[in-house]
């Protein structure tokens, strides 16, 4: 039965939580007590995850769109028919807490067979900007396929592995829009955008130009084809869930070439869009929805 495998985590982690008459989401400004989570979230089939506020409209026409969330400025979330959109800010922190209250709403909407996505942006390795990386596993700083997360005072190490048959199908769905090439390869997560991602031209700088381009090189044989900053704990939260779960980003730059997202505003935008055209595709598809013209 994996209809809603989140029964399972709680079982086992969260007995506590479970057994709480009232519940509160805290960072999302929802609750138990204060909403009917499944009368307002029980048909939920897909959740689409970005970093900013702005890119989370995509889904449904922008005025008749309301942020689910009005009583909190940290995440905005909307919601069309069976998508939710929510946004999670940047780096590990943030979609981690995040998660977790997204996770225990669906819980508590009675939701079952959700699939969720993380549409993003990142910094490619030795790929066009524009592509989409579709992530089969996140890797740490080390390309290793793990997410060490810190509980108590132990170092608890968690898989990364993203669902095989999803990031097949997503590619699948990229024939559809042969405008932009799509892979499926590894993408490198990590804890900051500058020194963190080999970047040169941060307020800090600690290496030289060819220790950079030796790091990247090294990613990129391993398989990395990108970098960003939540897949790691976003696979391993969504696999420890049983949520059917795919990172799916544009690249801006090439980190082989450059540093600097130094694109027109308009060609930032129409990247953005890569992702959001293929998810929408993927959704459409599922529904039974989808016309090709
Ligand atoms: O996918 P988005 O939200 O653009 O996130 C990517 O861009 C941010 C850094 O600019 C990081 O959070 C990284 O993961
Ligand atoms: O280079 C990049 C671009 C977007 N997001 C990142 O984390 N890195």
């Amino acid at each position: 039965m994996t209809n809603r495998p989140y029964d399972f985590v709680f079982s086992l982690y969260t007995p506590l939580s479970l057994s709480h008459p009232l519940y509160i989401l805290y960072h999302l400004d929802l609750g138990t007590k204060t909403h009917n989570l499944p009368a307002m979230f029980g048909d939920v089939k897909f959740v689409c995850v970005r970093g900013s506020s702005n890119r989370m409209k995509a889904f449904g026409s922008e005025e008749d769109m309301q942020d689910i969330c009005t009583g909190t400025d940290r995440y905005c979330m909307y919601k069309t028919g069976p998508v939710l959109s929510i946004n999670h800010g940047m780096g590990i922190p943030s979609i981690s807490i995040m998660l977790h209250e997204l996770i225990k709403l669906l819980y508590y909407a009675k939701c079952y067979d959700v699939t969720i996505i993380r549409i993003g942006t990142s910094g490619g390795i030795g790929i066009e900007p524009g592509s989409i990386v579709i992530t089969d596993t996140a890797v740490d700083s080390f390309f290793k396929p793990q997410f060490e997360q810190i509980i108590l005072d132990t170092v608890v190490t968690q898989n990364t592995e993203l669902d095989k048959e999803l990031a097949e199908e997503l590619l699948k769905c990229s024939k559809e829009v042969p405008d932009f090439p799509t892979l499926i390869g590894h993408t490198m997560c990590t804890y900051d955008f500058y020194e963190g991602q080999g970047r040169l031209d941060g307020a800090l700088c600690s290496f030289s130009n060819e220790k950079k381009l030796d790091y990247l090189q090294r990613a990129y044989k391993t398989g990395i084809r990108n970098i960003e900053m939540e897949s790691s704990v976003f696979a391993a939260m969504c696999g420890l869930c049983g949520l059917k779960a795919a990172v799916v980003c544009v690249t801006l730059l090439n980190r082989l070439e450059c540093d600097q997202i130094n694109l027109p505003r308009e060609v930032l935008l129409e990247y953005q869009q890569h992702p959001q055209k293929l998810i929408s595709i993927f959704i459409k598809k599922r529904l039974g929805r989808y016309n090709p013209k």
